[in-house]
């Protein structure tokens, strides 16, 4: 009998916790993620949502447990380093140059993948191909009208859109998205949903995306966690995590309509 291969976890949390003074934020997540799904983590106001995607992509140390990045304990590790092992987030705009033009701003992080070292001044300047490939993640961002201008000049909108085009630009394994289209008016949230629509559907690729609109949800979840009280309290097919009554109690107790 052919056996079916096992898919290994691209990124495994193990009973992972953080504590604030006697407040425990993310208390005991063990959860495992696997290319070619998107995860939405879902979960009332304070739940510990941006704590767990803090835990994880290395911005904040872990009081106990563990984060493995395909295989590799990195519970230890600084971000940077689990940068370098393909992790990427998208970072609420932090992680912009606002008086740098938007194509100097995703040229950086195309240099960054190709591992050239972010000097604005280095032997990169002006090279044919890396403006090219910096020109095609604004395109897919619907921005490439906008290359010129200065970021600290845009629409909070177009930040956003520029950050996922920073995030796919360093072309990570694991994707998190923090609400994405926060923020946004109608018409950039389709843009912004579409480009995460197509990046689920690389096989390679991981994405984990923290959102309170449930159209977001339903649209793109391939897979749901709820968190409630730092507590991983449902994991499941969008489905079935819709349906049960722990949900229905812990999150969608609360009208659809406040987070929509
Ligand atoms: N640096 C910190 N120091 C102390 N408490 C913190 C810190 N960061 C988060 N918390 C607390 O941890 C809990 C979880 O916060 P977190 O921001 O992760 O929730 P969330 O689910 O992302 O909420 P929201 O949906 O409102 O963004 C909250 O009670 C918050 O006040």
């Amino acid at each position: 009998m052919a056996s079916v291969p096992v898919q290994q976890p691209s990124l495994s949390t193990r009973d992972l916790t953080i504590r604030f003074g006697g407040h425990v934020a993310v208390n005991a997540v063990t959860a495992d993620f696997y290319p070619g799904t998107l995860t939405v983590i879902v979960g009332p106001n304070g739940a510990g949502k941006t704590t767990y995607f803090n835990l994880v992509s290395g911005q904040l140390p872990a009081t106990s447990g563990s984060v493995l990045l395909k295989g590799v304990d990195v519970t230890r590790a600084g971000a940077a380093r689990r940068t370098r092992l393909g992790i990427g987030r998208a970072f609420q705009l932090t992680n912009l140059f606002p008086n740098l033009t938007v194509m100097e701003n995703v040229r950086l992080a195309v240099q960054s993948r190709a591992g050239l070292g972010m000097n604005m001044f280095s032997v990169w300047f002006g090279h044919k191909e890396l403006i090219e490939r910096a020109g095609h993640y604004l395109e897919r961002v619907a921005m490439a009208g906008k290359r010129e201008a200065l970021v600290g000049s845009l629409s909070h909108g177009d930040q956003r859109k520029l950050e996922v085009a920073i995030l796919l630009a360093l072309e990570p394994d694991i994707l998190m998205f923090d609400e994405p289209t926060a923020g946004m008016s109608v018409d950039e949230v389709p843009v912004v949903l579409d480009l995460i629509q197509a990046v689920k559907r690389d096989a390679n690729k991981t994405v984990l995306l923290v959102e309170h609109k449930m159209d977001v949800v339903r649209q793109l979840a391939d897979r749901i966690i709820v968190l409630h009280n730092g507590t991983l309290v449902a994991d499941g097919m969008p489905g079935e995590v819709m349906q049960s009554k722990i949900v229905q109690e812990a999150y969608l107790g609360t009208p659809e309509s406040e987070h929509a």
